[in-house]
């Protein structure tokens, strides 16, 4: 065995629950020697219908020059808005991406979410903007992985593309949604698109659309505009393989335009859009199996009975094989940790195996896969893609030290860790207080040993304090979630698993999202700290906070029990409150906060004043609230 193979050696991984082989026709993929770097992304050359100029500097790469193809007009939007200049067609100034998000929110349509999509001829339209485009035709070409489900879409897709591009495969992965920049949604060979050339494609995609929609065929609304623009991207960049997370549901999905993915996976089946996809877990499973294609082998994960046998009845109506994929055995990585944290991603792990096992089986690259002898454990490929897989706001640990990698001596200037999920399901809320019970339980270990681990970085810092060992920990809930879900149904799961692990929250805080699902927002676009006129949900989020404190009569981190709301905390008494966040003078064990950097600052300023306390936060409710916070703890 050579090496490196050695040193990934593993225990048996079960002879992995592939269908019988079924032949993709027409398939074989080449692919790079699995040692071999990545493959390069090409960039366009001087000759090619556009080129790029590199300046010195990541600043100075958004003055990016493109030669638009001659037979495109200029962007009526960066014209009208003055960001480029009409004499001079070359040049687009570094405010085109925010002009390009202005474009890609002038596509957010006015439905209401929740009021049933027109879905007749949604599919045909989408096969029209394609055509358009000019990308329909090499669909096929793109070897895709179709994976949808309720939640873990987004997990088991990341996985697929890092095992795929470990084992030397140049990857397309299409994601939804984006946590601070729309860019994170297409990714090619693991990183996001480069500014320019998102630019490109999508002022191609643009132009091309705005001059052949009429009343029949109007501009798509987003996602479907972000559909065909990731199409768009992956054939032109060739990818060898191109990973698509469903948006909603499956069936009349954008996605669902791909006719013949070579494979299709089911994540786990939850009560989530139930006004779109229907009352019952039966009635979601066969809206997500809309899916599954004849001649297509099909991949899911534990499900609930009556959820599992919708899925067996598609299948078995279009004559294909349904595999169950059993969860990852964590025995099998051979001492390495999976990339995404969480028990649950066991779950997405096994099914990101059995989906890429059948692709290369599929594509001609059988000798890839997992092989059936127990000794031989994953490949390579395999364990190196678990191991490294990267999404960010999904159990994600962030200290907030930005002078840790100085190795300054931790504690000194107050000691605050983000815990970050962008749960917003009770489903997902149970995983998330699982996640952040272990998480926080992992935390108190390293200090009780006299280390700190930097979990961002996953390196260890030798605390040289003996005091730091005797720090106590303070567990705080920063939450919001959107108005169309129920905290009844979000809260009690958080706060019973919390409880029965031992794990109690000192205070939470209830505060406003920044960015809107109205607007696409740059990665760097200002996050403005203003105060919303209207706080209600945030103060109903409170009242069901509140109550469900006191019908528990919980017990605190120190084992004696909260105070009752509107009484003096005293975890928080002695704060400098007043300098920051008056609406906090109240010292109850929750507050609603009118803004999240006010939320952020107090909860600095409380670490910084703190120095003897661990401070640590769960963000959860919402995937626009972690992706706020993730941007402003990056300032
Ligand atoms: N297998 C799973 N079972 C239950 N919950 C999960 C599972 N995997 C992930 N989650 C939860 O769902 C959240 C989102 O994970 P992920 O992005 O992988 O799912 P998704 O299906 O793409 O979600 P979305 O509906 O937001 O697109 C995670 O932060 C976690 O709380
Ligand atoms: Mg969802
Ligand atoms: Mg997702």
């Amino acid at each position: 065995m050579p090496a490196v193979a050695a040193a990934f050696a593993v225990s048996p991984t079960p002879p992995n629950r592939c269908p019988p082989h079924i032949p993709y026709p027409g398939l074989t993929t080449t692919r790079r020697p699995v040692d071999s770097p990545p493959t390069p992304i090409s960039r366009p050359s001087s000759s090619s219908p556009f080129f790029y100029l590199s300046l010195k500097g990541r600043s100075l790469l958004a003055l990016v020059c493109f030669r638009l193809p001659s037979r495109r007009r200029l962007p009526t939007e960066m014209e009208s808005n003055g960001v480029m200049s009409g004499k001079t067609p070359d040049l687009v100034l570094s405010s085109s991406y925010e002009a390009a998000m202005r474009a890609l929110s002038s596509l957010i349509s006015g439905r209401k979410r929740g009021e049933p999509p027109k879905r007749d001829k949604k599919l045909d339209l989408i096969f029209n903007y394609l055509k358009i485009i000019g990308v329909e035709k090499s669909l096929p070409e793109l070897k895709i992985i179709h994976i949808g489900g309720t939640k873990g879409k987004g997990s088991t897709c990341t996985f697929c593309e890092a095992i795929l591009r470990e084992c030397g495969f140049r990857t397309g992965l299409f994601t939804s949604p984006h946590l601070m920049d729309v860019r994170e949604r297409f990714r090619i060979n693991g990183l996001d698109i480069s500014e320019d050339k998102f630019l490109y494609y999508f002022w191609d995609c643009w132009n091309l659309l705005k001059e052949s929609v009429d009343e029949d065929l109007p501009m798509p609304p987003l996602f479907q505009f972000l559909t065909v623009l990731a199409f768009k991207i992956f054939v032109s960049e060739k990818v060898d393989v191109a990973i698509i997370e469903v948006g909603l549901g499956g069936r009349f999905d954008s996605t669902n335009v791909v006719k013949e993915p070579v494979v299709c996976g089911i994540t786990s089946l939850g009560m989530d859009h139930m006004e779109i996809l229907g009352d019952t877990i039966g009635q979601i499973a066969s809206a997500k199996a809309g899916i599954f294609k004849p001649h297509v082998p099909a991949f899911t994960v534990p499900q609930l009975p009556e959820a599992m046998l919708a899925l067996e009845e598609r299948a078995s109506e279009l004559m294909i094989p349904l595999t169950f994929a059993s969860p990852l055995d964590p025995s099998v990585m051979n001492g390495l940790t999976l990339g995404l944290a969480g028990d649950h991603q066991l779950i997405n792990a096994g099914l990101a195996v059995a989906l890429c096992t059948s692709w290369l089986q599929r594509t001609g690259h059988a000798e890839l896969t997992p092989n059936d002898n127990p000794e031989e454990g994953l490949p390579v490929g395999f364990l190196r893609g678990l191991s490294t897989a990267r999404l960010g706001g999904r159990a994600q640990t962030i200290i907030d030290k930005p002078k840790m990698l100085e190795q300054i001596p931790y504690g000194n200037s107050g000691d605050l860790i983000f815990y970050l999920d962008g749960a917003h399901s009770p489903e997902s809320m149970e995983v998330c207080a699982r996640w952040f019970s272990s998480a926080v339980g992992e935390a108190q270990q390293f200090v009780k040993n006299g280390f700190v681990k930097e979990l961002g970085y996953s390196s260890l810092y030798e605390n040289k304090h003996s005091s730091e060992s005797k720090k106590a920990s303070k567990k705080i809930l920063l939450f919001n979630c959107m108005e169309k879900r129920d905290p009844q149904l979000l809260l009690p799961p958080l706060v019973d698993i919390c409880a029965s692990n031992g794990v109690h929250f000192s205070k939470a805080l209830f505060v406003p999202s920044m960015s809107v699902y109205h607007r696409v927002d740059s990665g760097s676009s200002i996050v403005a700290p203003n105060t919303p006129a209207n706080l209600s949900w945030q103060s109903t989020l409170q009242r069901t906070w509140d109550k469900l404190i006191q019908e528990k009569d919980l017990v605190n981190d120190n084992g004696s029990k909260m105070q009752k709301l509107g009484k003096t905390h005293e975890d928080f008494t002695g704060e400098p409150l007043e300098k920051c966040v008056p609406v906090l003078k109240d010292l109850s064990p929750s507050a609603v906060v009118p803004s999240l950097p006010l939320a952020i600052r107090w909860l600095r300023d409380y670490a910084k004043d703190n120095p003897s306390l661990h401070l640590q936060v769960l963000v959860t409710g919402s995937l626009h609230l972690v992706g706020d916070v993730l941007k402003l703890l990056r300032r």
